[in-house]
């Protein structure tokens, strides 16, 4: 049991409370014991409601779980399903015309088009690379991925070969992007002499070369003679180096695992050294030490010999964990642990606060009205009700924080059946403060599964990705989106990109993202996000948003993906259960025994895939949902489960401090990985987060027992 510090009615870590003491209210004059009175207070308000809409969540999922139940064997019936989701209040009615009134936006959100980048908060040096991604070297994407389509490079040093086709790619893009008058890019041996088609293009020159601007991203074209790439160019072009990832999303939930207050502290302190702009990391790489640092912005001489800067970070967003979780860090005066996502929504308002009143070295927010915001992602609310509470919420952080109404924006994660379902009715829970509204296919995917358990037998997971009810959702977020207004003044984005490796097969397909209306998609890694960029180059969102289709219905959207028969064979069954065990272990065991939230996990295939929280709750939930209608018994699961276990443990057989799981009884991660599958129906939600705190925690207590009191795994 920790102990605890008094604080109002509350008792708190004392380290959190030390920190939050020190480091978050001294700058923003705020008092301590005055902090502490109005956060009990507002949780005295907030903490039962959000308890209450946990209840709702429950007493929803109950009753269409006995409608499936009773109707068992009998053809589907869409009305009667639909009216039946209306009586329970699942489907509100639509609250008719209205366009969001969110002020104060910057540009990176409102007008531009460009990748989303997210990354785990608890790593400081991925977190320093991701706020440094606003500018990424093309030619270090195409030569290190497979997104060149030219033969690998060899080891050894720079492959000159590999290089040469980097730079005709990289004319390619040149000449597409930023035409010339005649000619091609290639022909230049000086780009000087460069005469663009639209000479409007051509923004200045910066430290290494000239900048362009094209679709509202920048271009700048460097040239430099005494590197390896710029001596062998004609035009001694060193480089391209692409404006990529506008936004980033600084995670705080499915990509992090933090289960106490030393966890959550760090998570909080993170966030403060990249608001603050003193965040600094040193790692080795190489065989050197490297110290990590934001970078600062880039300077620019515009033709009339005026000086100008531009943006050298990403606007960050601070992606809040949802309304499920609660944490030991903070207990309430009954007792209870403190709501985490409150907990959020106060600490990092009251960091980015800092920012607002304009105390942080660089400014992460600064929009053309002058007035800051504060950007923050809310993940997995179900429905309008939830929204409201978000908003409410909000609200009174403000209050709190003595921010402006609305200073806090709020970007949604239409990611439950709920949410997309009602989505008009969430965005006018939140129309003054909405900055996004993005699909989350893959907890949306998960929700899918657990919402409609009792229906039947799903389809394989392969199979959802064609499903009619995720063609509708997509649609109709983007459709709903534009008919509220969101084109120019909030993000309609779409989701992850969560094949780190597969480079060439996201630059085939992530451009569809554009196509159907999204001006943002995330992507997993910096190097994602310059290749990406190219599509924003290729297509004009804006212009696309204008000649969109028909939004489709509630008819589709609600279409269950249950299988339509279950012969599958043996050896289909077996691929489906494999396939699932070994992303779930492989994730799950780096989870649970090593406290990283987010993990690249080979597939069947050894195609690394990106694994976070909600391609868990996928996968936990498929199993549990074949398991539970007999399509797979328990020995077969387990069968799969002892196999894969031994399959992860040989793919991380050169981690010296891997616990091997197969055949070891006392494996934590092996039994959280049971538990997620055979008690997958009774989670709420589906959600994964319960399990897998329990499990953490009792991993982070074994060790402290071996290691002696205080000490942790962290
Ligand atoms: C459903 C959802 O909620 S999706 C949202 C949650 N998912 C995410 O946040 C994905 C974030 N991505 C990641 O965590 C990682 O890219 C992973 C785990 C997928 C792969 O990580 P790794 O195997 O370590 O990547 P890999 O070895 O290919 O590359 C590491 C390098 O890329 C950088 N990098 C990789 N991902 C990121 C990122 N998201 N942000 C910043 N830098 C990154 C690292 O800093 C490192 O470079 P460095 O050595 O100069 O520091
Ligand atoms: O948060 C993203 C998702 O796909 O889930
Ligand atoms: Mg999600």
């Amino acid at each position: 049991m920790p102990d605890y510090t008094n604080r109002a009615s509350l008792r708190v870590d004392p380290s959190l409370a030390a920190f939050i003491e020190a480091e978050i209210l001294p700058p923003i004059e705020q008092d301590a014991d005055v902090f502490w009175k109005s956060f009990a207070d507002l949780l005295a308000d907030f903490a039962p409601r959000n308890r209450a809409l946990l209840e709702r969540r429950e007493s929803l999922q109950s009753q269409i779980d006995a409608w499936h139940r009773e109707r068992k064997g009998q053809p589907h019936d869409t009305s009667a399903y639909q009216n039946f989701l209306r009586e329970i209040g699942y489907l509100v009615e639509e609250p008719g015309d209205f366009t969001i009134g969110t002020q104060n936006v910057d540009a990176e959100i409102a007008t531009m088009a460009g990748p989303q980048l997210v990354v785990p908060v608890l790593n400081a040096r991925f977190l320093l690379n991701a706020a440094n991604a606003r500018w990424g070297s093309l030619y270090d994407a195409l030569y290190g991925t497979d997104a060149l389509d030219a033969p690998p490079a060899k080891p050894g040093g720079y492959d000159q070969k590999r290089g040469d086709a980097v730079i005709s790619e990289g004319r390619k893009f040149l000449d597409e992007t930023l035409p010339l008058a005649s000619g091609s890019w290639s022909d230049l041996t000086d780009i000087a002499d460069a005469k663009l088609a639209d000479p409007g293009q051509y923004v200045g020159t910066t430290e290494r070369g000239f900048l362009y601007r094209h679709n509202g991203l920048h271009i700048d074209v460097q040239v430099d003679r005494t590197t390896p790439v710029g001596e062998t160019d004609r035009a001694g072009i060193s480089d391209i180096v692409l404006e990529s990832a506008l936004t980033t999303i600084v995670d705080l939930e499915d990509s992090v695992a933090a289960v106490d207050a030393k966890d959550k502290q760090l998570a909080y302190r993170n966030w403060l050294g990249v608001i603050r702009g003193d965040l600094e990391e040193s790692f080795e790489k190489g065989g050197r030490t490297m110290t990590r640092e934001l970078a600062g912005n880039k300077a620019v001489t515009l033709p009339d010999g005026t000086q100008a800067e531009l943006p050298g970070r990403s606007v960050l967003f601070v992606r809040n964990v949802g309304h499920l979780m609660t944490n030991p860090a903070i207990l309430l005066s009954d007792g209870s642990e403190i709501p985490e996502g409150i907990m959020d929504a106060v600490l990092t308002s009251a960091i980015s606060t800092q920012d607002v009143r304009g105390f942080t070295r660089y400014g992460n927010s600064r929009p053309s009205s002058g007035k800051a915001s504060i950007y923050i992602v809310k993940p997995k609310m179900h429905g309008p009700e939830e929204c409201a509470f978000t908003n409410d919420l909000f609200d009174a952080v403000e209050d709190m924080l003595a921010l402006d109404r609305h200073t806090i924006k709020v970007g949604v994660m239409d990611e439950e059946r709920r949410t997309s379902a009602n989505l008009g009715a969430c965005i006018h829970a939140v129309r003054d403060r909405i900055v996004f509204i993005n699909t989350g296919f893959l907890d949306r995917t998960g929700d899918e599964i657990h919402t409609s358990m009792e229906a039947g037998p799903m389809v394989r997971k392969a199979e959802m990705k064609s499903a009619d009810w995720l063609g509708a959702y997509e649609a109709r977020n983007v459709g709903i989106g534009l008919r509220h207004g969101l084109s120019g003044r909030a993000q309609i984005g779409k989701g992850m990109w969560p094949a780190p490796d597969l480079m060439g097969k996201m630059m085939t397909e992530k451009i569809g993202h554009l196509r159907s209306g999204a001006n943002t998609a995330w992507v997993p890694s910096p190097t994602a996000a310059t290749l990406h960029a190219i599509h924003y180059h290729r297509e004009n969102v804006f212009e696309l948003q204008q000649g969109l289709g028909e939004v489709p219905g509630l008819d589709k959207l609600l279409t269950i993906p249950v299988a339509t028969g279950t012969n599958w064979s043996e050896e289909e069954l077996r691929e489906e259960l494999d396939n699932n065990a070994q992303g779930l272990l492989g994730y799950v065991v780096r989870w649970v025994e090593h406290g990283v939230g987010c993990s690249k996990v080979p597939d069947l295939d050894d195609v690394g895939l990106m694994e976070d929280r909600a391609t868990l709750r996928i996968s936990s939930q498929h199993m549990a949902n074949w398991l539970h209608h007999g399509v797979v018994t328990r020995d077969q699961v387990m069968d799969s489960l002892q196999r894969m276990a031994a399959k992860v443990d040989e793919q991380n057989a050169d981690d010296p401090n891997y616990r091997p799981m197969a055949g070891d009884p006392d494996s934590i991660a092996f039994k959280a990985a049971c538990d997620l599958v055979f008690k997958g129906t009774q989670q709420p939600s589906g959600y994964t987060e319960p399990l897998l705190h329990a499990w953490r925690q009792e991993a982070k207590k074994v060790v402290s027992l071996k290691r002696g009191p205080g000490s942790q795994i962290r």
